[in-house]
């Protein structure tokens, strides 16, 4: 039995117009997602007990059996565990040991849906713990590798890189299409979460903002304008001046917002941690509803939020220098 863990992240720039080959800045958050893998005759189970699909929780066997604890559409069950197959395909492929029967179990503290990457951190966390369970050791980037070709199936073509690869490497990464490396010497950033309780549909997101990219010249230029934040913000990110990396988060958002990918309640997240002095505020991730990240290493972000209208969840969550990982 192993069980391997994996971070969540939050943008610190440049979701969407990551998709269309500008680079972003993730950033691995101390939230995880911890798979435990055993090696078992045949089939797959999996236990995923934070994962609920018209209020049940799942228990799913992917070897064509019904399980009894599973009262709704099994489509719908096999959409939720999709991340966790392909996974567990990916690690099979990996071990060159195609008929190898799994039981996964699956638990975390990233809210699911929201932003903050816990799909890419499941991916990674259960690569990584099934190929050990098997007697192989990815490295990192192997496993980041592995991850994107998960999410991108899942997703129906719609991922980047940026998450998966943030997971596995852990602290600042900056993506560029195919090109991910790790920003070296960024140990601490003072990130506060707001979180809405909602989620959005990423795949409905991201075509919404490749519909409107294909409709008006200026939203493409909008695509290219949050590129140059991610390039003028990487420079700032080194220096450590908070107040300019903030005006920058700031910016960013508008863009996202102008994109269409806002919410209310996230627009309310961001103005409440911006009224209290925050460096800078934005949506993280797909948007649509989750989660908004504000730079603060004061309380005050954190405050304003808890009496936030449309706030159901705030907290800080430090820069994980520490990607993938066995538990
Ligand atoms: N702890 C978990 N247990 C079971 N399934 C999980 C868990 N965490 C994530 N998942 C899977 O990942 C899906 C959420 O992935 P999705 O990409 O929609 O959101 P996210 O990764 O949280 O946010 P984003 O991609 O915008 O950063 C869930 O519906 C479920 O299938
Ligand atoms: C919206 C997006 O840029 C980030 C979702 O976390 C999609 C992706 O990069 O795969
Ligand atoms: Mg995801």
């Amino acid at each position: 039995m192993v069980t391997s863990s994996a971070p969540g992240k939050v943008y610190l720039f440049g979701e969407h117009a990551v998709v269309y080959g500008e680079p972003a800045v993730p950033c691995a958050i101390e939230r995880r997602v911890h798979v435990t893998a055993t090696e078992i005759d045949e089939g797959l189970r999996i236990h995923a007990n934070d994962l609920q699909l018209d209020g049940f929780t799942v228990e799913y066997s992917g070897d064509g059996e019904s399980h009894p604890d599973v009262d709704v559409a099994e489509s719908l069950v096999e959409a939720g565990m999709g991340y966790v197959n392909e996974a567990v395909a990916q690690a099979r492929d990996a071990a060159d040991a195609p008929g190898a029967g799994f039981e996964i179990s699956v638990e975390g503290d990233i809210p699911l849906g929201a932003g903050l990457g816990s799909s890419a951190a499941l991916v990674v966390a259960a690569i990584d713990a099934a190929t050990r369970e098997l007697g192989v050791g990815l490295s990192a980037s192997e496993i980041a590798d592995r991850a994107y070709q998960v999410e991108h199936a899942v997703q129906d073509g719609q991922a980047s890189r940026a998450d998966t690869f943030c997971s596995a490497m852990g602290g600042a990464v900056r993506v560029e299409g195919d090109d991910c490396r790790r920003l070296d010497g960024i140990d601490t950033l003072p990130f506060v979460i707001g979180y809405d309780g909602g989620a959005g549909d990423t795949g409905e997101l991201v075509a919404g903002v490749r519909d409107l990219r294909g409709r008006y010249d200026f939203a493409a230029d909008t695509v290219t304008a949050i590129g140059d934040i991610v390039r003028e913000g990487e420079s700032v990110l080194v220096t450590g001046d908070y107040e300019r990396l903030g005006e920058l988060m700031d910016f960013n958002h508008g863009l996202l917002s102008a994109l269409g990918v806002s919410s209310r309640s996230l627009d309310s997240m961001v103005w409440a941690a911006r009224d209290a002095d925050a460096h800078g505020a934005k949506l993280t991730g797909a948007g649509g509803g989750g989660c908004i990240v504000a730079l603060d290493e004061t309380d005050d972000a954190l405050t304003a939020l808890k009496y936030t209208p449309g706030c159901e969840d705030v907290f800080r969550a430090g820069l994980d220098t520490d990607g993938v990982r066995q538990e």
